[in-house]
């Protein structure tokens, strides 16, 4: 369970605070939706709960455990927006092992399985994937390291409807074992799928009701 209380994000050159006294519950094996326009701070927001950037004050917990930036990158795996674009390895293989070169292959096995992508040949270049697979491989390879959450920017950016639908399917998946944490300035269906959102407006989160966001899209259903 991820609990923030009170979180302030204040960097010295700004006027007034990007983040401001945050609240915020997440369960395991629940979805999180945090809605909100450009430049309201979801980016930011992600930064600190995957340990890149340091919050100014407030508290970050898992369960009873305060939790360092240390800490956040060891417990979070954040897949950034447009993750393709930052492929580096020239195999699935090689993208996978990425810093990990000890990973068995059972691991890499399990975590293509869980994003639909077990039926390609680990020798296939990333490149050569279409854009929703693409999205799924950046999640395998968060998935990997086996984090408690999974903090994804922006994870249907630029989709077509069917790459989309295949995406939710997999998140709606991965929420049975994960925790996941996503943020949207256009939430579509993700919202469909989602047990808590919030709204950001310049820094300040407050909680709506799903149900009263949602045309509930068929797409988990077909
Ligand atoms: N360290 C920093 N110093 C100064 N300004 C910052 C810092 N970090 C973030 N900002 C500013 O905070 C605002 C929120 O940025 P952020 O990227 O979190 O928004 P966002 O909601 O993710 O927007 P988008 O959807 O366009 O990516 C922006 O105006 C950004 O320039």
């Amino acid at each position: 369970m991820l609990y923030l209380k009170d979180l302030v994000y204040h960097p010295a050159a700004t006027p007034s605070a990007i983040l401001k006294s945050i609240n915020l519950e997440l369960g395991s094996q629940q979805m999180g939706v945090v809605i909100g326009p450009s430049g309201s701070g979801k980016s930011t927001l992600l930064e600190i709960l995957a340990g890149l950037a340091k919050k100014t004050s407030g508290t970050i917990l898992w369960r009873e455990q305060e939790l360092t930036p240390d800490h956040l990158q060891q417990l979070a795996g954040l897949v950034f927006q447009f993750p393709e674009r930052h492929f580096c390895g020239s195999t699935l293989l090689e993208e996978l092992r990425l810093g990990h070169p000890e990973l068995s292959k059972d691991r890499i096995d399990q975590a293509l399985e869980a994003v639909g992508l077990s039926h390609l040949s680990l020798h296939t270049s990333p490149r050569a994937l279409s854009g929703g697979q693409q999205r799924r491989l950046a999640l395998a390879v968060q998935l990997i390291r086996q984090p408690y959450l999974l903090l994804l920017d922006e994870p249907t950016a630029g989709l077509d409807w069917s790459m989309r639908r295949q995406l939710i399917h997999v998140l709606a998946k991965l929420k049975a074992e994960w925790s996941l944490l996503v943020v949207s300035h256009e939430p579509g269906e993700l919202v469909s799928i989602a047990d808590r959102c919030w709204t950001l407006n310049h820094g300040e989160l407050q909680p709506v009701d799903p149900t009263t966001l949602v045309t509930k899209q068929a797409v988990i259903q077909s």
